[in-house]
Formats: C-alpha cells, sequence, structure tokens
C-alpha cells in the first residue's frame, strides 16, 4: 500500500504504485481513525484487505444531503446527515483515500464570496493508499469472502496455519464481517462451508478430523466461550505449539452446526454499548479449526490451524473520556492491539525477534502469525463518521480544577455505578452472575475510596500512576501464579521419579538376572532420566521467573519512591499478592499430599498381597520340612516388619509399640490361632491336611496393614521383647517401613521359590509321605516369575 499525494490514477503511476506496494502500519496505531504513514515492504504471505460499510441510523439522516461525488455504484442511494463526515473514499477495488476532501462550500464574508479557504475549518489530509483489494459499501459479505479467505483453503490443505483477522474502530463492522446474520453469514460461516466441501472433494484420497475452539482474550484473560468458566491458561508445547489448558474441542461435521455454535458463543461474549455502537465486543474472539488429515495411500498425517480473530474495536481513552472498569477494558484492547501490531511489522520487516509475550493475544496465536502461515488482515471502516467538534480550552491549572476533575471522575463512576448496579439486578434475576457482581463491588471500593480522599481533602493518587501500579501488580501475580505452576509441576515430577526409582530398586531384588528384567531396568532408567531433565528444566524456568520477579519488585519500589502517597495502595495490592500466594502453597501441599496417601495406599495394597502370598509359601514349605534355619529367620525378620518394628524408639513410646502386637495372639479359638497350632502340629512332623484355611478375617475397624501382620504370624514369629533407646535417631517413617517390607516379602518369595524348584529337580527325600495337599503346586499355581 502506497500513500500519494499526486495524482494517481494515471496508468503510468497506477502500474508504479502497485508495483512498489507496501503494507502500512495500520494497527500499530490502533487509536487512529486514520493509519500511520510510514511504509514498510509487503510481507509475501500477509495480505490487507479494507471493507467499507455504508453508515447506519445515526449517520444517515432525514435532513442530509445525496452525497454523489464517491464512487458509490449508482444504485446504491446514500442519504448523510450533515453532522457526519467522510472519512473514505473508495476510488477503485484497490484504492482508497483517506480523509477525502469534501467538495468546497462557497465562503461569504460581508456577503462577498472568498476565494480562499475557510481557515476556521479543518484541513483534510486526503491520503491514498492502495490495498490487496478494497470492497465498498455494496460488497456483502459473500464477495469479501471470495476475495480474502477462499483461497487460505488451499494452504490449509497443504497443511500450513492460516489466520484472518478483522480489524478497526469500534462499530466499523468487524462482527458483521465476521459472523455476520443468519440471512448474511460471515466469512467465518462461508470460509467454513468451504472447507466442508474440499473436505468432500478429497474424501477419497484424505481422512479428515475436525475441531472447532471459539473463545475470547477479556482483560488479558482467556476464557472459553462456548464452554463458560474461569480464565484458562496458555501453554506452549514444543510438539503441539500452542496450547490452551483445558479448553473443549468441538467436533463438527457439518457448516450448520456452525452457525448455532457461533451465536452460542458470542452471547457468552463480554459486550459494553459504546457510543459507537449498542453491542460493542469488549473483547478478542478467537475461532480456531484444528484439521487432521491422513492421506489414505502414503498414511501421511497432515495437520494444520485455522484461526479466524473477531479483534476488539479501537478507540482513544482520551476520546472516550471512560473512567474505571471501562477505562482498564480500553487500555488492554489497545495494548493488545499495539502488541499485535508489533508482531505483524517485526515479520513484515523481517526481524528474527518478533515480541509474541507481549500480549496473551499474540502468544495464543504465535503459530498462526509468520513463518509458513497465511495471514489475511481485514481492515473494516464506516464510510462516515461523526464529525469531531474542537473547543477552545484555557490552559489554566488551579487547586480547584484538580478536586474537579476528580469530582467529575466520582460522577462519571456514579453514573457507572447505577448503570452496573441495574444490570446486577437484571443478571442477579436470570442467574447470579459473580463475575459481574466481582466487577462492581471493585467499583464501588475505588468510588468509596476516592470520595472518602476528596472529603478529607488528602492527596491523591494519580489514575494514571495508579492503574501502572495495578499493571505491574497484574504482571507479578501472573508470575507468581506461573511459578506456583511450575512447583506444581516439579513435585509431581520429583515424586514419579522416586516412585520409579523405588520400583527399580524393588525390581532388583524380585527376578533373576534376564532379559526382560534388564529391559526393564533400561525402560525405567530412561523414564527417570526423562524426570531428572524435566525437573532441572522446572528448576530454570522458576529461576528466570524469580529474576524477572526481582525486577518487578525492584519498579514498583522505585515508584513507591517516586510517589508516596502511593504506598497504602501498594500495601495493599501487596497484601492481596501475599493472600494468593498463601492459597497457592496450600494448594500445592494439598496436593502433594494426596500424592503421597495414593502412593502409600498403593503400596498397602501390594503388601497385602504379598502377605498373603508368602504365607502360602512359607506353609507349603514348612509342610514339606524345607524351611532352613536362614529362611525361618527371614521370614521372621519380615513379620516383625509387616507388624511395624521400629528400629529405633523414643522413650516415652515405646511400651505401646511392638508389644502391643501380643494381643494378635490373644484369642485361642481365632482362626489363625486354628492355624497356626496345625502348623505347628506340620512342622513337628505331622501333615497339613485340607482343613487349614486360607481366607483372611478382614476386621473393618482395623487398618489393613495391620491385617495382613496378623495374618503373617505363626508359631515362629514371636516378636523379641522390646527394647528401650532412647533419643538417636527419629523412628522409620511408615513408608520406609512398608517399601522394607515389601522388599523383604519379594526376597523372602525368590529364596523359597528357588529352594522349591531346587528340590523339586532334585526329587522329595526318600521316606517322605506326600498327601494330596502337601504335593507342590501344579506349574500353573506357582507365581510368574522366570528363572
Ligand atoms: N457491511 C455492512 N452492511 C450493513 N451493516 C453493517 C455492515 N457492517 C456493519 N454493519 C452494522 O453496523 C453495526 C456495527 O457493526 P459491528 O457490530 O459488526 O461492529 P464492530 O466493528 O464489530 O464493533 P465493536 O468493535 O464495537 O464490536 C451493526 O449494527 C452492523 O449490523
Amino acid at each position: 500500500m502506497v500513500k500519494s499525494k499526486r495524482d494517481v490514477n494515471t496508468p503510468r503511476r497506477r502500474a508504479s504504485l502497485t508495483r512498489n506496494r507496501t503494507i502500512s502500519r495500520a494497527i500499530s496505531r490502533p487509536t487512529s481513525a486514520v493509519p500511520a504513514v510510514a511504509l514498510q515492504p509487503v510481507a509475501p504471505n500477509i495480505r490487507v484487505v479494507v471493507r467499507v460499510r455504508p453508515p447506519n441510523e445515526n449517520e444517515q439522516g432525514e435532513n442530509s444531503r445525496q452525497v454523489l461525488e464517491y464512487d458509490i455504484p449508482k444504485h446504491v442511494k446514500l442519504k448523510y446527515s450533515n453532522d457526519s463526515r467522510t472519512v473514505v473514499k473508495v476510488v477503485d477495488d484497490q484504492m482508497l483515500i483517506f480523509d477525502p476532501k469534501e467538495e468546497a462550500q462557497a465562503f461569504f464574508f460581508h456577503g462577498v464570496q472568498q476565494r480562499g479557504r475557510d481557515l476556521l475549518k479543518k484541513s483534510h489530509k486526503d491520503m491514498q493508499f492502495m490495498f490487496d483489494k478494497v470492497f465498498s459499501v455494496e460488497c456483502g459479505n459473500d464477495e469479501v469472502f471470495l476475495h480474502s479467505t477462499h483461497s487460505l483453503i488451499t494452504s490449509l490443505m497443504e497443511g500450513y496455519n492460516c489466520s484472518v483477522f478483522a480489524y478497526g474502530a469500534t462499530g466499523a463492522g468487524k462482527t458483521f464481517t465476521m459472523t455476520g446474520k443468519p440471512e448474511t453469514p460471515g466469512i467465518t460461516f462461508l470460509t467454513m462451508t468451504e472447507l466442508f466441501n474440499k473436505r468432500e472433494e478429497l474424501s477419497i484420497e484424505r481422512e479428515f478430523e475436525l475441531g472447532i475452539t471459539y473463545l475470547e482474550v477479556y482483560n488479558e484473560l482467556v476464557k472459553d466461550l462456548l464452554n463458560p468458566g474461569p480464565p484458562l491458561q496458555l501453554r506452549e508445547d514444543g510438539k503441539y505449539g500452542v496450547m490452551v489448558a483445558g479448553i473443549k474441542v468441538y467436533k463438527i461435521e457439518k457448516s450448520d452446526e456452525l452457525f448455532t455454535l457461533l451465536e452460542q458463543g458470542n452471547r457468552n461474549r463480554t459486550q459494553h454499548p459504546t457510543d459507537a455502537n449498542a453491542e460493542s465486543s469488549r473483547s478478542h474472539a478467537v475461532f480456531q479449526v484444528y484439521i487432521q488429515m491422513t492421506m489414505k495411500g502414503t498414511g501421511e498425517v497432515r495437520t494444520a490451524k485455522l484461526s479466524m480473530i473477531d479483534l476488539a474495536g479501537s478507540e482513544r481513552g482520551s476520546a472516550t473520556g471512560y473512567v474505571g472498569a471501562r477505562f482498564t477494558e480500553g487500555a488492554n484492547i489497545n495494548k493488545s492491539l499495539l502488541a499485535l501490531g508489533n508482531c505483524i511489522n517485526s515479520l513484515a520487516d523481517g526481524q528474527r525477534h518478533v515480541p509474541y509475550r507481549d500480549s496473551k493475544l499474540t502468544r495464543l496465536l504465535k503459530d498462526s502469525l509468520g513463518g509458513n502461515c497465511q495471514t489475511v488482515m481485514i481492515a473494516n471502516y464506516a464510510i462516515r463518521a461523526k464529525k469531531i467538534k474542537s473547543h477552545v480550552k484555557r490552559n489554566l491549572v488551579n487547586v480547584e480544577l484538580h478536586v474537579g476533575h476528580y469530582v467529575k471522575m466520582v460522577e462519571e463512576l456514579q453514573k457507572e455505578n447505577s448503570h452496573l448496579k441495574a444490570q446486577l439486578n437484571e443478571e442477579k434475576n436470570k442467574n447470579d452472575n459473580g463475575e459481574l457482581r466481582q466487577e462492581y463491588e471493585k467499583l464501588q471500593r475505588e468510588y468509596d475510596k476516592l470520595k472518602a480522599q476528596l472529603s478529607s481533602g488528602g492527596q491523591l493518587v494519580s489514575e494514571e500512576i495508579k492503574q501502572k501500579v495495578e499493571e505491574l501488580f497484574k504482571e507479578k501475580r501472573e508470575m507468581v501464579e506461573r511459578q506456583f505452576q511450575l512447583l506444581k509441576s516439579e513435585m509431581g515430577t520429583n515424586l514419579r521419579r522416586r516412585i520409579k526409582e523405588e520400583i527399580d530398586a524393588r525390581l532388583s531384588g524380585v527376578c533373576t538376572n534376564t532379559p526382560e528384567k534388564r529391559e526393564a531396568h533400561r525402560k525405567i532408567g530412561n523414564m527417570v532420566d526423562r524426570f531428572k531433565k524435566q525437573e532441572d528444566a522446572i528448576k530454570t524456568d522458576i529461576a528466570l521467573i524469580e529474576t524477572s520477579r526481582l525486577e518487578l519488585d525492584k519498579k514498583i519500589n522505585d515508584m513507591v519512591n517516586e510517589h508516596p502517597e502511593l504506598e497504602a495502595f501498594v500495601n495493599l495490592q501487596r497484601k492481596s499478592l501475599e493472600n494468593f500466594a498463601l492459597s497457592q502453597q496450600v494448594e500445592i501441599e494439598q496436593r502433594q499430599s494426596e500424592l503421597l496417601l495414593e502412593d502409600h495406599t498403593t503400596k498397602c495394597a501390594q503388601l497385602e498381597k504379598m502377605a498373603v502370598f508368602v504365607k502360602k509359601c512359607y506353609l507349603i514349605l514348612q509342610g514339606h520340612d524345607f524351611m532352613t534355619p536362614d529362611l525361618t529367620k527371614q521370614y521372621q525378620e519380615m513379620a516383625l516388619d509387616f507388624q511395624g518394628r521400629k528400629n529405633v524408639k523414643w522413650a516415652e513410646t515405646c511400651d505401646s509399640g511392638v508389644g502391643s502386637s501380643s494381643t494378635l495372639f490373644d484369642d485361642e479359638n481365632s482362626k489363625s490361632n486354628r492355624n497356626k497350632r496345625k502348623i505347628e502340629e506340620a512342622s513337628t512332623g505331622g501333615t497339613l491336611d485340607s482343613t487349614f484355611t486360607m481366607s483372611i478375617n478382614l476386621t473393618p475397624n482395623k487398618p489393613k496393614v495391620k491385617i495382613c501382620a496378623e495374618q503373617l504370624m505363626s508359631k515362629a514369629v514371636k516378636p523379641p521383647p522390646a527394647k528401650r533407646l532412647v533419643g538417636g535417631l527419629s523412628p522409620k517413617s511408615p513408608k520406609t517401613r512398608d517399601n522394607k517390607a515389601v522388599r523383604r516379602a519379594f526376597q523372602a518369595i525368590e529364596s523359597s521359590r528357588m529352594m522349591l524348584s531346587a528340590k523339586t529337580k532334585t526329587g522329595f527325600r526318600a521316606g517322605t509321605k506326600l498327601t494330596t495337599s502337601q504335593k507342590p503346586a501344579p506349574l500353573a499355581d506357582r507365581p510368574p516369575f522366570r528363572s
């Protein structure tokens, strides 16, 4: 696009303009209706088109005059009111004039027509620009689609990400272009219909999977529009690119389903009335289509993402005069549009660093801008805008004016309050809307504070500085949140690694050196290494965030030093951040306890299974008189571990420790005692008959581990008298005891298995009479260990 003051309608000039087409930095000046004039070479994969909308009822008036001087086709009859002026003039399908010269009306002075220009009138800039395509007022959405996004379908089919942005001032027609109305569907719907047609056409050679998401970025928060809930976090992944954690992806089969989804999403979109648009969207709406194509012949998989963004309307904060929440909202819109403009300019300039991280919107669209992505920017303009009336102001500043300014602000806040109150009541009737109430309460607090400061004549904190501090704290809060997320994930990774290491250690104690065991070792080793690397990477990220946090703290302290009146306000922000950090800390600790408990429960269950199995082995060996003193000792040791024997006891607790296990034998008639007697008989030359019971008598009130210990007790297992040790080491944790018990159980099983297999190979001792119940278990019933 080129600006030229000279006549551009000569064929030579036009040819030269087309050759030198460059992209304007239109969006880098979001507050201005007229694009900046700095010129850049066009980026090959960024196309800029302009759509000019017809005037609406406000801009069209009863006492209007017919405007014939513009290149609007004859069939379009437009009437314009006198208090609006023409902003753009469409020259042809590629050229526009911004702020065109209007036909000079005769200017009379003392009844004499003057030849010169009316000096009281603002001069027109009359800037000419060329774009890839210009759509004048009579162009419908279908024509816009054909010449803007239609060609993107081919790129998508080849696996390139594409993005479409609708940009423009509030009320310029962005939503009309993107979503449209049921009778005139917008380009989102038309592009999707074309995509479905293409899918049908290519279905012989490819399999398609399509999923859509629709979200908004409002005040730097990402929210799912199809599934409203709390704000979502952005995650970046080397494999999948930028992801929105927790967003719901909807699979759609026909474009008809889409309109309902878009309408449903738009209903959830944040809207507030502005001067230019009664239903102004105050957020960036991002519609994304994920496409996965599998080639039937080769099995090649291609993925592509289409992002269609209806940007929030841009406006100048000083022009709107908004305060409070509306001002913050406007500031956030402009901030993110500026960030988007900077990214596009960096890409157009071919710079290596593109500042994607400057806003949520650019972070979200990182993989849809630049590189091989195709981008279409649709700049929307209203053909006419309200005339700007200039007022002469005296540059007088005194205390009264200063206070007066705040009185005005208070009045405006009051107005906004009553508007919000009415909205809140309405919402309350429908459904208790927490977010709105919070906003209202925040505003009320702000208002009360201002009022109190005014009445006490105290020093007022400038709204601008306060907002800067708020932004710094917001940034800090995001950092704290990110840091805690990282800590949480580090804690999880660390725990998983330790569990894997424990499994590896157990594996060493269990199986003989088979290729399977070596393979399992290798796999676990790889996992452990991967977890270690992840932990290191997380630690580095945490350290980086910490550095940025310290820099932010420095900035805040500098601001407080410069404006001491900020201190109370900053302290309040600090307190709120501290509370937030505490709540995050609690969340992490709760999660850690949950994970540990889960692990503990799993181990208890393993232990219980093993206890039953070890007892079986013990009884069989005992029954065959294969128990060596060494094995018996191991078994006794293990049973003691199961009972919770402590290596070191504290003087004040040792009486109630192991001694209490003697109660396990108290009931002479209990099943375990009956079994015990049978085992005793078997070990003194008798036989174990089939009446020997192996069932576990689960007592509901006893903890599971204790039940295992009870079952494991046999005649050989008598606890040694408790030794009184004072001080020294701390007692072992139940977790360590459990692990030890599990390891011992494995070792015992392994030893008994080897014993049994050695005896089975060499045959039973001569003279030993085997009853059916004494015979070794058939191979199929044996534990699945291989030698
Ligand atoms: N090309 C068009 N033809 C007819 N009416 C249009 C056209 N474009 C926009 N309008 C009308 O203009 C009004 C404002 O349009 P729209 O809501 O799309 O603006 P917007 O740029 O999305 O505004 P905001 O940024 O405030 O949300 C709507 O009533 C819409 O129907």
